[in-house]
């Protein structure tokens, strides 16, 4: 999940030249894309399509109608419209009776555009600057994406949250860029429209005002949305709302009769006397004269709850904890909920440590405020600062003109959850035991630090007690983090296995929309194997196998042949302590931590190693050297599998060679 704030509204020169020089420095450098490589948009499998579809239900909802009204302006005049979810995947697309021809430069349902992927592109900067992009022809990175032309508007959702990408093409366009200025506009209007109607939709339980200047023809489809409850007060103020009143986090909780000069018996007296009439609102700080329109709750609740507030996936009810360890570790966990002390999951990649750290946050008082994740190892070094501190003005070359707000400002009031906090560079630790000690946040370049009120959950697979002896992590740092640490078990070593299996599966028929059996002898051979990638493993292999199921009940041959080969040979790590950081998370970093500071690694976890290094390469040769396919391959997260690269000194162009 994340919270971002939404840059400059413009496709003015200089500014987006300078973005896109930007970008093509990322593309280069951070992402280390070669533009010449022959290889159109990585497009998903149609049971993943499904599968984000179904999680981006609330914004397809809410965009088809814009959808479809674009298409009809814009798509005879040779363009495709694409929506898609936060990570640059294409869940909707309307290309007309072109649509094969869109189809054969990747832009189609299931492309991804992510910027990391794809480099410069439409799509993928506006996902990464939070602003409308324009990209034309030459300015996109790859070279087979030279042709065509991009203007992407960025989508966020009610809480400030990236929800996706609203994006049309062109792949015969003019050479001047100027040609595209109305499509770039029409495509950012669109964009604010489906916020809206994300908003509305979010707040359908709520009243909605609609204000527009008096004398303007505004009507319902633009100028800022309000939602209240039925006693006037104000629930929450969609992003147009930037008339210079207050600031809009402040709004939440005022009256609208603080704020406007009402009839005399107040909104909802008034429709409920002129249903449908637009009513004359004045405003107090300003005297400026609006018109409101009033849409009426879906039904009626003294407190409407966003749809996303209610999400059965947030809590430790959604998660399977039978084992009896996790049993009493989620019952600790639940009694820390509310304190001030630092929580450190430690855990093997894919045992759930995110899933925790969201469930931990749902449990507690913080629920309705953000929770923010930042994932310190997918960070480059160079940025990290400015990610999680923010920065003002002009704070360094190449700063957005207006600054940033960091990670652990838009955490404010909520949970800030650290993955990887082992990844942190040492400087960012220091600011960090700064935030934790006092409370405050300093962004780079401010001459002032601002209160912040925060819990803090991290988590990690290293050694970070070795890391301190090292001297790669700070001492204070890790006492202040250590004192509520828990471990969550690997998927091989949990009792309730069976349980999860089942649950998870449970999950993905749903997911899929399968009404399917799971016999015992799928779940006898599920059961036998040693799940190196743990749940996100699970989760893959079951999705995998529920897709290429045609049949009413799954049976062992529907499965991965990995899964059918058996347990690989790995040894288990010891089991710790709740409370108490095991000696090393996984054999496999302790062997690799071994390996860097040349204490002798056992023999057994050389032997994990080197299964391992053979498991990273041949996924790598696999998949072409594409490194995203074969982390999700291997089960693993993207940044889990880059940092394992960095462990075994492989580089993903050379997987092949020994
Ligand atoms: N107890 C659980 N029951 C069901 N599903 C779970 C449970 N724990 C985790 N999952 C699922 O497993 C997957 C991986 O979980 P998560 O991302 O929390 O792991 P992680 O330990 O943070 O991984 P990494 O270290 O690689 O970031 C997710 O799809 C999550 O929903």
């Amino acid at each position: 999940m994340q919270q971002i704030t939404r840059g400059h509204d413009d496709d003015q020169q200089p500014a987006l030249a300078d973005r896109i020089a930007r970008s093509w420095q990322r593309s280069v450098e951070h992402y280390r894309l070669d533009p010449h490589a022959p290889r159109r948009p990585r497009i998903l499998g149609s049971a993943e399509c499904r599968e984000l579809r179904e999680r981006s239900e609330v914004l397809l909802r809410a965009a088809q109608s814009r959808l479809t009204r674009l298409e009809r302006q814009i798509v005879d005049g040779g363009y495709c419209v694409l929506l898609t979810n936060e990570r640059g995947e294409t869940i909707d697309f309307r290309g007309g009776a072109a649509e094969r021809v869109f189809g054969q430069r990747g832009l189609r349902i299931g492309a991804c555009w992510s910027e990391d992927e794809e480099g410069t592109n439409g799509v993928g900067t506006a996902l990464v600057d939070c602003q409308p992009t324009l990209v034309h022809k030459h300015e996109h990175f790859r070279a087979h994406n030279a042709a065509i032309t991009c203007s992407a508007a960025p989508i966020l959702g009610p809480d400030g949250r990236m929800l996706g990408v609203l994006n049309a093409t062109n792949c015969d366009a003019p050479d001047d860029r100027r040609s595209q200025a109305m499509v770039f506009r029409l495509v950012r209007d669109s964009a604010l429209a489906i916020e809206d109607a994300v908003f509305a939709d979010t707040w359908r339980h709520a009243w909605l005002l609609r204000l527009s200047a008096a004398g303007e023809s505004g009507g319902w489809d633009d100028g800022p949305l309000i939602a209240f409850d039925d006693g006037g007060r104000v629930l929450a103020a969609s992003h147009r709302l930037q008339l210079g009143w207050r600031p809009r986090a402040a709004l939440p909780d005022c009256q609208l009769a603080d704020l406007f000069e009402l009839p005399r018996d107040g909104l909802t007296g008034h429709a409920h006397r002129h249903p449908g009439q637009p009513v004359a609102l004045r405003h107090f700080a300003s005297g400026a004269l609006f018109h409101g329109q009033l849409r009426a709750p879906a039904r009626a609740l003294s407190r409407p709850v966003p749809r996303e507030a209610a999400a059965p996936a947030e809590g430790f009810d959604a998660l399977a904890v039978g084992d009896p360890e996790v049993r009493q570790l989620v019952d600790r966990i639940k009694r820390l909920a509310d304190s001030r002390l630092s929580i450190l999951l430690l855990g093997e990649t894919g045992s759930g440590k995110e899933a925790f750290a969201r469930a931990i946050h749902a449990h507690s008082q913080r629920r309705e405020r953000p929770f923010v994740a930042v994932n310190c190892a997918a960070i480059p070094d160079t940025l990290i600062e400015s990610e999680l501190f923010g920065y003002k003005e002009g704070a360094f070359t190449g700063a957005k003109s207006r600054g940033m707000v960091g990670k652990i400002q838009l955490a404010d009031g909520g949970t800030l959850f650290l993955d990887e906090i082992g990844d942190m560079p040492l400087a960012s630790q220091t600011r960090l035991l700064r935030v934790l000690a006092e409370g405050e946040v300093m962004a780079l370049g401010a001459t002032r630090a601002e209160r912040v009120d925060l819990h803090v959950v991290c988590a990690t697979h290293r050694d970070l007690a070795a890391m301190v002896a090292e001297g790669r992590f700070r001492e204070d740092l890790y006492y202040r983090l250590n004192a509520a640490t828990f471990r969550l078990p690997p998927l091989r070593e949990r009792a309730d296995r069976r349980d999860v299996i089942a649950a998870v599966f449970a999950d993905e028929t749903h997911a899929a929309g399968r009404d399917l059996a799971l016999g015992e002898e799928v779940l006898d051979r599920l059961d036998a194997y040693d799940w190196p990638g743990n749940i996100r493993e699970l989760r893959n292999v079951l999705r995998y196998a529920i897709a290429v199921c045609a049949e009413p009940r799954l049976r062992a041959d529907h499965l991965p042949a990995a899964v059918l080969a058996g347990p690989a040979q790995r040894p288990r790590a010891p089991r710790a302590e709740a409370g108490h950081p095991p000696r090393a998370a996984s054999a496999t970093s302790a062997a690799a931590l071994g390996r860097r500071t040349g204490h002798a690694a056992s023999e057994r976890s050389l032997a994990a190693d080197r299964d391992e290094c053979l498991r990273l390469r041949q996924a790598l040769a696999d998949c072409g050297g594409h490194a995203p396919s074969a982390a999700r391959r291997l089960g693993m997260s993207r940044a889990t599998f880059y940092r394992r690269l960095k462990d075994y000194g492989i580089a993903p162009g050379r997987a092949g060679e020994d």
